[in-house]
């Protein structure tokens, strides 16, 4: 995979690597497709008018298209009931053209946000959120995997070579959708994991040990040159939309300027967002052929 540098530092070009892996799947939607005569479908469902969401959704739809699955968008009103979103859920769940099902977050407040993740059928669960995936997960089974911690460990796995094992990693944030299934991920490859959080005493000494940070917590900039231990790989999880000179525009948690000695470093946007969606991709064509009983290839 391609990488740009600043200074000594490799930049992680995590929109090509995602681009890579999408025209990969395309192949093998197709070749999905010739052995079954049936198509992939991924329904998203998104509740109200949240921006980011919206620009979330869009894009999952046309990637999902441009990979030649079918996708299935339910845009519903901000004040859907829990009864009405529950039910799509159940008739999504038994939808023979309809192999994923995400619904996108966050959601209203006045939706129970885990229990409509537990509606989803666990082996149409793309977003690997459901209590029966993350406990396979957790316990070294096969399951479906959230995608934006799948799509850190492929950056780290092509950055680092197949073997993580005995590298100090550090994860930032215990989220249920990145860094509890981030050091899952990362213990299933022999690291040694740490997961630092708002209550923990001494992050920025727990960073400086660390061979992997990885930064999921949502503020701009928190993580400082200083917090990262030289030849470190750093993956910055953060998608923080600030005002620059009368500007929007997005930055991570890390303070990508600072990160100079670090040996790479994945940029937002470009790094870690695309991975999201092209594993959400990869996750959907899984459990497509898992649902058809044929093997992924
Ligand atoms: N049901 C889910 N909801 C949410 C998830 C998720 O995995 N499942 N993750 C995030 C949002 N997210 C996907 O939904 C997501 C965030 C960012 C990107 C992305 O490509 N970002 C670009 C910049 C795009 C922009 O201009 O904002 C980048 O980083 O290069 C993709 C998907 C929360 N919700």
């Amino acid at each position: 995979m391609g990488m740009d540098r600043i200074a000594g530092t490799a930049v992680i070009d995590g929109k090509r690597f995602a681009a890579e892996l999408l025209e990969d799947i395309k192949l093998r939607v197709e070749s999905a497709r010739q052995r079954t005569g049936k198509v992939p479908g991924l329904a998203v469902v998104l509740v109200g008018s949240d921006p980011a969401s919206a620009v979330y959704v869009g894009s999952k739809h046309r990637q999902t298209v441009a990979a030649g699955m079918h996708s299935f968008k339910y845009e519903l009103a901000t004040d859907t009931g829990q009864a009405e979103l529950m039910a799509l859920i159940g008739r999504l769940n038994v939808d023979p053209d309809v192999h994923g099902i995400l619904v996108q977050l966050p959601l209203p407040a006045h939706l129970d946000a885990a229990a409509v993740i537990q509606e989803i059928n666990p082996d149409k669960d793309v977003d690997g959120f459901h209590i029966s995936n993350a406990g396979r997960l957790s316990t070294g089974q096969p399951a479906l995997v959230p995608c934006t911690p799948l799509g850190c460990l492929m950056l780290l796995k092509d950055r680092l070579g197949q073997s993580l094992s005995g590298l100090h990693a550090v994860i930032i944030g215990k989220s249920n959708i990145v860094g509890k299934p981030m050091a899952q991920l990362l213990l299933a490859e022999n690291c040694t994991v740490t997961i630092a959080h708002s209550r923990t005493k001494n992050t920025p000494a727990l960073c400086r040990a660390a061979d992997i940070l990885v930064v999921a917590v949502g503020r701009p900039g928190l993580v400082r040159g200083d917090w990262i231990k030289p030849g470190a790989v750093v993956i910055d999880v953060g998608i923080n939309r600030i005002e620059v000179d009368g500007k929007s525009r997005i930055v991570g948690d890390v303070a990508f300027e600072e990160a100079g000695h670090a040996a790479a470093i994945t940029p937002v946007p470009g790094g870690v967002g695309p991975m999201t969606i092209a594993c959400l991709l990869s996750n959907t064509l899984t459990a497509f052929c898992r649902l058809n009983a044929i093997s992924a290839d």
